[in-house]
């Protein structure tokens, strides 16, 4: 039974005794931060897989550069973070936990268990999480950000051997991709695909594709204007449900990556079997959900419980 067990490390009863309440503190502090902006589920979930990509799951995405630093670019400057959004509800979760527990939970449990809400609070499946992740003490650079984050245009090869690298399946990586069923796509990453001619023929509706260009009209991707338009991605855009994949297999998807998943012979046979059984894809989806946050994870004293999540100690 793997929630007795640890899992790289981590453990499923590992605040038992520091913080026994903690996952009722942080389930109680973002009901009524998602019921003011329902909106921010998909913010919380795209920030756990953005904050584990880059250095493993150590809440470096949080730390705001300061003093030296501040001369520099850090992780949080790569374009690749663009549109990482609501990272101090972190900060808030972590002011109420230090109250009750003080200096025992660490920002990046914080980072998972709120990921873990955003999906349960939407209308997907309760995941349960190993934890007891230490903090970062270090902030990484723009540049590392750039080279291990995805890029917008990524294919299907480059997610499944993305996800291999977290001993993913072939199922998994196709479920885990089902975090779009949250949240929206701004127009400067919809007008980056429309550059590449194979991104943009790969298995997309014409009246989809007519869609997206009315949406967002061509104007320079890197545009204000394009940041600031957006477009939802799916159809159910605040629910954690299997739209995502119809979505796919009709040609629906915003980026290339959500298309080619429903196309590929690799990919199509899982994108279908989910759309059909949900059960089957929330629980692939729980277990690709704990590899990708168990991902290179500090334990023991090879991190810190910060007292504050953005700024190093
Ligand atoms: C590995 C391939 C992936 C690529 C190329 C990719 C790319 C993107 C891009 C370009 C956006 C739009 C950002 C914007 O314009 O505001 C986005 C949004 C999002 N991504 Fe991904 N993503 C990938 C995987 C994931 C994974 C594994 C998760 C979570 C487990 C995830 C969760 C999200 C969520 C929830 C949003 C919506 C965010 C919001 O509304 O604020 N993505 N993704
Ligand atoms: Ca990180
Ligand atoms: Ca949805």
């Amino acid at each position: 039974d793997q929630t007795e067990n640890s899992f790289e490390g981590l453990s499923y009863n590992y605040y038992e005794k520091t913080c026994p309440k903690v996952e009722e503190i942080v389930r109680s502090s973002l009901s009524p931060m998602f019921v003011l902006d329902p909106t921010s589920p998909a913010a919380l979930l795209r920030l756990m897989f953005h904050d584990c990509q880059v250095q493993g799951c150590d809440a470096s995405i949080l730390i705001e550069p300061s003093g030296d630093q501040h001369q520099q670019f850090t992780e949080l400057d790569s374009a690749k973070n663009f549109g990482i959004r609501k990272r101090e509800l972190i900060g808030e979760i972590k002011t109420s936990l230090e109250t009750e527990c003080p200096k025992q939970v660490s920002c990046s449990d914080i980072i998972i268990l709120a990921a873990r809400d955003a999906v349960a609070l939407t209308g997907g499946p309760l995941i349960a999480v190993p934890l007891g992740r230490k903090d970062s003490l270090s902030t990484p650079s723009k540049h590392v950000a750039d080279s291990e984050l995805p890029p917008s245009t990524a294919d299907v090869d480059s997610i499944l051997s993305l996800f291999a690298g977290k001993a993913m399946t072939v199922e998994e990586s196709v479920a885990i991709m089902g975090a779009h069923t949250l949240g929206v796509t701004h127009c400067n990453n919809v007008l980056s695909r429309f550059e590449n001619e194979n991104a943009t023929s790969a298995n997309m509706d014409p009246r989809f594709q007519t869609f997206l260009r009315v949406v967002c009209p061509e104007f320079s991707p890197s545009s204000k204007t394009a940041e600031a338009t957006f477009v939802p991605n799916d159809q159910t855009s605040v629910i954690f449900d299997t739209a995502y994949y119809d979505d796919a297999i009709a040609g629906r998807g915003n980026l290339r990556i959500d298309s080619e998943i429903g196309a590929d012979p690799r990919t199509r046979q899982f994108v279908e079997a989910f759309a059909a059984d949900q059960d089957r894809f929330f629980n692939a989806f729980a277990s690709a959900f704990v590899k990708l946050s168990s991902y290179k994870v500090l334990t023991g004293d090879n991190g810190v419980v910060r007292s504050v999540c953005d700024k190093v100690d």
